[in-house]
C-alpha cells in the first residue's frame, strides 16, 4: 500500500498548501492536481459531489503529486465507510465538537478490534478490487482523519479532541467559527480565537490546518504554526481571474469583479 505522503508531512511538520476543489468536475481535479498544491479537498459539504463524483476525481487524481483531502457532508458512520471503500484515504470530517465525537470519527476509519469499519474493500475501489495484499491489515497506517472544529463548543473542548487518540489533524474552520461567534471573521474577537486555537493544537502534538481566501491571513496563521492551509478554492480563483481577463479587454479595464469575503 502506498505511502500516505501528505500524512507524513504533516505529522513531522513539514508545511502543506492545499486548495479547495468546489465543482464536483474530475476534468478540474485533473487540471488544478498538476498545478504544485499538495493537497487538494474534494468537498462535499458546500460542493456539488456525491460518491460517484467523488470517485472520479479520486481516479483522476490518483499518481499525481498531491493528496486528494475527502470532507463528507457530515460524519455520519455509513459516509465514511462508503468514502474509504471507493479509496478516499485522506478524510477532513466538519462540525466535530467533543472529543467523544472525535473518537467516534476514529472509531469509523478503524477495522476492528480498533475500531467498527464495515469489512468490505475486497470488492471496492479501497484495495484496488482486492489486488492491494493485506489491504485491512495496512489500511489504517495510511488513512489521514482531520476533524474540524468551527464552533465555541469545539473551541471549548479543542484540548481534548486534539489529543483524542487516532486524530491525525485539527482543521478550524473559519466561516462557520465566526458565524458561531457572531463576529466577522477579521474581527479581533475571531482572529485571536483562531491564534490561540493554533497554538493548542500545536502544544496538543497534533498539526492544524485551516482555510483563508486572504494571503495576508494565511501567512498570520502559518507564522502561528498553522501546516496545513488552504489557500483559496478553484471556484473563486476562475471566477476572478477570468473576470480580471475579460476586464482587460471591456470596460476601458474596469476593476475586476471581486469575491467578497466572509
Ligand atoms: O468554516 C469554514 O470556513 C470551512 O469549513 C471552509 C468552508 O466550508 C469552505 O467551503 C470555504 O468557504
Amino acid at each position: 500500500m502506498s505511502e500516505n505522503k501528505f500524512k507524513t508531512a504533516i505529522g513531522s511538520g513539514q508545511q502543506q498548501i492545499g486548495l479547495w476543489l468546489s465543482t464536483g468536475e474530475a476534468v478540474v481535479a485533473d487540471i488544478v492536481g498538476r498545478t504544485g498544491f499538495d493537497w487538494l479537498v474534494i468537498d462535499g459539504e458546500h460542493g456539488p459531489n456525491d460518491l460517484r463524483s467523488i470517485m472520479r476525481q479520486l481516479q483522476v487524481l490518483d499518481g499525481l503529486p498531491v493528496e486528494p483531502v475527502v470532507r463528507p457532508p457530515v460524519g455520519s458512520k455509513w459516509m465514511i465507510k462508503q468514502l474509504l471503500d471507493i479509496g478516499a484515504r485522506t478524510l477532513l470530517i466538519p462540525m466535530v465538537n467533543t472529543p467523544e465525537e472525535a473518537a467516534e470519527c476514529v472509531r469509523s476509519v478503524r477495522y476492528p478490534p480498533n475500531g467498527d469499519r464495515g469489512m468490505g474493500a475486497i470488492v471496492a475501489r479501497a484495495s484496488r478490487y482486492g489486488t492491494v495484499s493485506d489491504y485491512a491489515a495496512q489500511a489504517s497506517d495510511e488513512i489521514c482523519l482531520l476533524v474540524q472544529v468551527e464552533t465555541k463548543e469545539a473551541l471549548e473542548n479543542l484540548e481534548a479532541i486534539a489529543k483524542t487518540d487516532g486524530v491525525d489533524g485539527v482543521f478550524i474552520g473559519p466561516a462557520d467559527l465566526s458565524a458561531d461567534i457572531g463576529k466577522p471573521l477579521k474581527s479581533d474577537e475571531v482572529l485571536s480565537a483562531i491564534d490561540q486555537a493554533i497554538e493548542t493544537i500545536v502544544a496538543a502534538g497534533k498539526p492544524a490546518g485551516i482555510l483563508t481566501f486572504d494571503e495576508e491571513l494565511n501567512r498570520r496563521f502559518i507564522a502561528r504554526g498553522a501546516s496545513f492551509v488552504a489557500v483559496g478554492a478553484d471556484v473563486t480563483v476562475l471566477l476572478t481571474t477570468l473576470a480580471s481577463l475579460s476586464g482587460r479587454y471591456k470596460n476601458g479595464g474596469a476593476e475586476p469583479m471581486k469575491v467578497t469575503s466572509y
